[in-house]
């Protein structure tokens, strides 16, 4: 993981102002076209796209990100940087947009750290303006480390040194919905056999409706209330890799230095009735319990 990660709203004002930034709003257009950053450029398939793990699957992830990013100038000399609307109310998709970036291997990438809402808190205006970028060539050199397939995860299960993180909310983790877009938008509703569960919001921590990352300290301790350290081979899974991508940036940025995503996660998985799951109450070490404060 690059050192800077997470950019406050001057850093973002800075990168503007030099030109050496292409600032991307993963919200749906409707909320870009209502009023965004100066100058960002819209992407919501950053946030919407359903990647599967099959070897086409990864293929058509990579070809479609690489010509979006291409379309909006990143010729891996410009800092991309990422933004929603606050950590935590899209799901993490300004962090699955920096997980793609760097999955693609593309070699400059942070996220706006509080997203819009700190943008604003900043005193940071809005405008309905557009920009049409340069079409560029994108640099892809695919960062294999980082993606999980669904094969990888078959093998991963009742494994002794890969552990299996689920961050969906409550009512996912429990087998009561199958995705955030309706209880029965997926097929299958439970959990992956032996995964251990923390709620993706419990790395954050929001104060006065505005959410940040939890210290580093913070984070390897409620890793730890689940038995993960460190320098576990940790696979982590959600819906569709949003949520998942905010947990991959709070424990990577609190020193856990083997990550990866399932992309296909739940998606995937529970449309495929060959790979099994779990459900009714779960057995593995993270049972039901209220959030934190
Ligand atoms: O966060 S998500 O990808 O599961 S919708």
């Amino acid at each position: 993981m690059p050192t800077t990660v997470l950019y406050s709203p001057d850093d973002v004002r800075r990168l503007l102002a030099s030109g050496d930034a292409v600032v991307i709003d993963v919200r749906d257009r409707k909320d870009f076209d209502a009023g965004h950053i100066p100058g960002a450029v819209n992407m919501p398939d950053i946030f919407t796209y359903l990647a599967e793990t099959t070897q086409d699957g990864l293929h058509m992830l990579q070809q479609t990100f690489a010509s979006l990013f291409a379309d909006y100038g990143l010729d891996g000399k410009k800092t991309a940087i990422v933004y929603e609307d606050a950590l935590h109310t899209r799901y993490g998709a300004s962090c699955r947009g920096y997980w793609i970036l760097s999955y693609l291997g593309y070699p400059a990438v942070g996220i706006l750290d509080g997203g819009l809402s700190a943008w604003r808190r900043s005193g940071g205006a809005l405008t309905t303006e557009t920009v049409t970028p340069a079409r560029t060539t994108f640099p892809l050199h695919i960062n294999a480390g980082l993606m999980a397939t669904y094969e990888d995860v078959r093998a991963a299960l009742g494994s002794p040194t890969v552990r299996l993180l689920d961050n969906r909310d409550r009512v996912e983790w429990l087998g009561e919905s199958s995705s955030p877009y309706g209880v029965d938008f997926a097929p299958r509703k439970g959990r992956m056999p032996g995964a251990v569960w923390i709620e993706w919001y419990d790395f954050m921590k929001v104060t006065d409706n505005h959410a940040a990352f939890r210290s580093a300290d913070e984070i390897r301790a409620l890793a730890a209330s689940r038995g993960l350290r460190p320098d576990d081979d940790i696979i982590i899974y959600c819906f569709k890799g949003a949520r998942a991508a905010n947990t991959y940036v709070a424990l990577a940025s609190a020193g856990f230095s083997r990550l990866r995503i399932y992309m296909g996660s739940w998606n995937e998985w529970s449309r495929n009735p060959a790979l099994p799951i779990e459900d009714g109450l779960p057995k593995a070490a993270a049972p039901y319990r209220e959030r934190q404060a």
